[in-house]
């Protein structure tokens, strides 16, 4: 699914953000910019969890800016992951398919399927505090694939793992992206994730896309001074 923001504002206290970016569908598009600059507002805006109060989000070239969250075709995973505790690994799974858990045969196995995709297979009964922090996220991207919705927002989604742990998500990600065709926005605050998956990133800065382009040549030409800074490639002006 196609992404489209056309001059998209909103306003928290002193900052006034306004969005131009476009996404193609089956694009990884990584959003990196320094803390509070607007990252996880502009998912929010796309997801319907924030009202924008001018301009124009277009799914498909669709108008959707007034659709509500719980209607638009999207899935968002969080660093949280919203998993229930006292719910199995299933059970969190199956919310994706229907809230109440009244599931048929074929959307139990569509459960089943999904957890064998992302590596859980067999551990459907466990619960999540009997998973380790990978196998966590690993749930909740099964609960993407069983909601079938064409564009995927992560919003720091694996910030709490390790390295070699997030490379391995970041790597899930993009093979669940090329299976289904899925639209990914990404935000990160490692430019590693960028260039690890993302063939495009747009640089936010103060509630603006600054810069937008292929990810190793926004991160290797560092032209704007405030790109330059979130780099740490200028001494003394990081700003988050
Ligand atoms: N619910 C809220 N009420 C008031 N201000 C908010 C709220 N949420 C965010 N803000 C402010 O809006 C600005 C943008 O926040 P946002 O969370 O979108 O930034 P971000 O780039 O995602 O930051 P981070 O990388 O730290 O998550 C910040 O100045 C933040 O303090």
């Amino acid at each position: 699914m196609r992404v489209e923001l056309e001059a998209l504002r909103f306003r928290y206290a002193a900052l006034e953000m306004c969005f131009d970016l476009s996404v193609a569908t089956g694009e990884c598009l990584a959003l990196l910019g320094p803390s509070g600059a607007g990252k996880s507002t502009l998912l929010g805006l796309i997801a319907g969890f924030e009202r924008a109060l001018s301009g124009c989000v277009r799914f498909d070239g669709v108008d959707v800016t007034q659709v509500p969250p719980a209607l638009r075709p999207v899935s968002t995973v969080f660093q949280e992951h919203n998993l229930f505790p006292h719910l199995s690994v299933a059970d969190n799974v199956g919310l994706g398919l229907h809230p109440g858990l009244r599931l048929d045969r074929a959307q139990h196995a569509e459960v089943a399927a999904a957890l064998a995709r992302v590596g859980l297979d067999g551990l459907g009964a466990r619960l999540p505090a009997q998973l380790s922090g990978g196998q966590r996220s690993r749930v909740a991207l099964a609960r993407v694939l069983v909601r079938r919705r064409p564009l995927l927002l992560l919003d720091e989604a694996f910030a709490a793992l390790g390295p070699a742990l997030r490379n391995e998500m970041l790597d899930l990600v993009d093979a669940l992206r090329r299976d289904r065709g899925l639209t990914v926005l990404m935000v990160s605050h490692h430019p590693d994730d960028a260039l690890r998956i993302a063939a495009r990133t747009a640089f936010v800065h103060a509630g603006h896309v600054l810069q937008v382009g292929a990810t190793a040549a926004v991160l290797g030409a560092a032209a704007c001074p405030p790109l330059r800074a979130y780099l740490g490639t200028v001494e003394g002006t990081a700003t988050g």
